[in-house]
């Protein structure tokens, strides 16, 4: 199976149940190419376990992950990075011994490619992202930002056709953040890829997404653009009920 370019990524009525407790219930949404999603919800809704069953990391317990016309729920991780399912994580993942060149290589190495052809596909990417001068960085030590940024390109390597980002704006600026957001619509805009956007900060979220779902105990309550998400009492009352402060 190849990267299915023009595809979208969905689950379909998906339940992940960890022993008597569903983290997600009957769970419908879909990213499509060239279009950034978020994914908002109070703590614990259940957003980290739906990137990770989006993503090959979590089976569903029922229901579908479908690539295109493939359900690829019960495909492992490794496979739908082949198959251009690529993700950052919560917390960066960097291997802290190598420079910053060979983070990124490391994945091309993986992913079938030649060294040498994964550290030009690496330079690459990192050019795109305006961020080559961390080239010869050890990975660790990085100031926080720069790990994040390096995280995303490292998962832009050898162009996913969708990026899952989970919270990759945590521990950032406004300024910082911004900056980010920028690189997000990129992603979109310019690779063409279908981006699931993660996000404690709303305002980041809102900003950036085309279309946003909702989390709340593990069920979408609502869906739609930034003048939906505004101005739902559903959503208003999620997050206050769940004492998250103002949106
Ligand atoms: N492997 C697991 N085993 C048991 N329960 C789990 C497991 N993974 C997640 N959970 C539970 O599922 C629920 C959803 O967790 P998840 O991390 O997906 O939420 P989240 O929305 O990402 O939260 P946060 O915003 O705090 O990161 C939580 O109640 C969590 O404790």
């Amino acid at each position: 199976m190849d990267q299915q370019k023009g595809s979208s990524l969905a689950a379909s009525g998906v339940t992940v149940a960890f022993g008597g407790f569903k983290a997600l219930t009957d769970v419908t949404m879909s990213i499509t190419p060239g279009a950034v999603h978020g994914l908002i919800g109070p703590n614990g809704a259940g957003k980290t376990t739906m990137v990770n069953v989006l993503t090959g990391f979590q089976a569903p317990t029922t229901g579908a992950i479908l690539l295109g016309d493939t359900d690829i729920g019960t495909h492992k991780a490794h496979k739908l990075r082949r198959n251009g399912v690529a993700r950052t994580f919560q917390a960066g993942r960097l291997f802290a011994g190598l420079d910053v060149l060979d983070n990124l290589a490391v994945t091309g190495v993986g992913l079938g490619h030649s060294r040498h052809a994964s550290e030009v596909e690496a330079q690459r990417v990192l050019d795109w992202m305006g961020v080559s001068h961390l080239a010869d960085m050890p990975a660790m030590g990085l100031p926080y930002t720069d790990e994040r940024r390096v995280s995303i390109a490292r998962a832009l390597m050898y162009s996913p056709s969708f990026l899952l980002l989970d919270e990759p704006a945590a521990g950032m600026s406004e300024a910082e953040a911004e900056d980010l957001s920028q690189v997000i619509a990129r992603v979109a805009a310019e690779l063409g890829c279908g981006v699931l956007l993660i996000e404690h900060n709303v305002g980041l979220v809102l900003s950036v997404s085309h279309h946003v779902y909702v989390l709340d105990a593990g069920q979408i309550i609502e869906e739609g653009d930034r003048d939906v998400i505004l101005s739902s009492r559903k959503v208003r009352d999620a997050y206050l009920g769940a004492d998250q402060g103002e949106m």
